[in-house]
């Protein structure tokens, strides 16, 4: 175990050989950590070289069903994918946080999608639940990334969120480097509704099924997950 950085936070660390994306086998090592602020177990998987001055982080937020299960309705599966072959190519961090569901959890993440099943868009199924819109904090995260001594970053993301939180929480985003936009007849509505929240999906590249000026169908939402 290795004191850390921030405070209170121990790290400790595992080797594994995994697969990371489609770019073949690498070893990394998993850190896990006590004492994070919201107590979360999230996991940083470390791809050397990774301890550079700016190294490529990508916070990745917990989705089951896209994770996992290759779901449709959303593109964090892809994206997932994308960040794991870039890490391989040339190295850095991915935070695994387990913010399922934006924070509210897997249950009412899947009660969420049976509102999105009529007019609701994904941020305003969660505020009929009764619960925010967004309800992460990058707090933890950024302790980690303290922890691991890095306190200048180049991240991975197209949410102007994450990189706001990171600064308040004094870990400095040297670049955002905009994650492609894994565009579906599924997810369609879904991406619709984050460039509608602050997005930045304008400045990332439209991949997938809809790419190239294939029309997206309006009612762009499948029933399954
Ligand atoms: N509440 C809720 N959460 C969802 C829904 N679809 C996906 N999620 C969760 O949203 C999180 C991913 O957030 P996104 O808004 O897709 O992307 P982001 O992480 O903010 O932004 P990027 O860094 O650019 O990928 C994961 O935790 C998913 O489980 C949904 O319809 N409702
Ligand atoms: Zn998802």
């Amino acid at each position: 175990m290795t004191g850390g950085a921030a405070g209170r936070t121990a790290a400790v660390r595992a080797r594994v050989p995994v697969r990371l994306g489609r770019a073949g086998g690498r070893s990394c090592e998993l850190v896990t950590f006590r004492g994070l602020p919201d107590d979360g177990e999230h996991l940083a998987c470390l791809v050397p070289p990774w301890d550079t001055p700016a190294p490529l982080v990508r916070l990745h937020s917990e989705c089951l069903t896209g994770d996992v299960l290759g779901s449709a309705r959303c593109d964090c599966g892809p994206q997932l994918e994308e960040a794991l072959g870039m890490l391989a190519g040339q190295g850095g961090v991915l935070l695994y946080l387990r913010q399922e569901g934006r924070g509210i959890g897997l249950y009412n993440k899947l009660d969420a999608y049976l509102l999105q099943d009529g007019d609701t868009d994904t941020f305003e199924a969660n505020r009929l639940l009764g619960r925010g819109a967004d309800e992460r904090d990058y707090g933890a995260a950024a302790v980690m990334l303290r922890t691991l001594g890095l306190r200048r970053v180049r991240l991975l993301t197209n949410n102007p969120d994450k990189e706001a939180q990171l600064l308040r929480h004094g870990v400095e985003v040297a670049e955002c480097v905009p994650t492609g936009v894994h565009m579906t007849p599924g997810n369609a509505a879904y991406l619709e509704a984050k460039a509608r929240s602050g997005h930045r999906l304008g400045d990332a590249g439209v991949r997938g099924a809809c790419a190239g000026g294939v029309a997206v169908p309006a009612n762009g939402r499948g029933g399954a997950v």
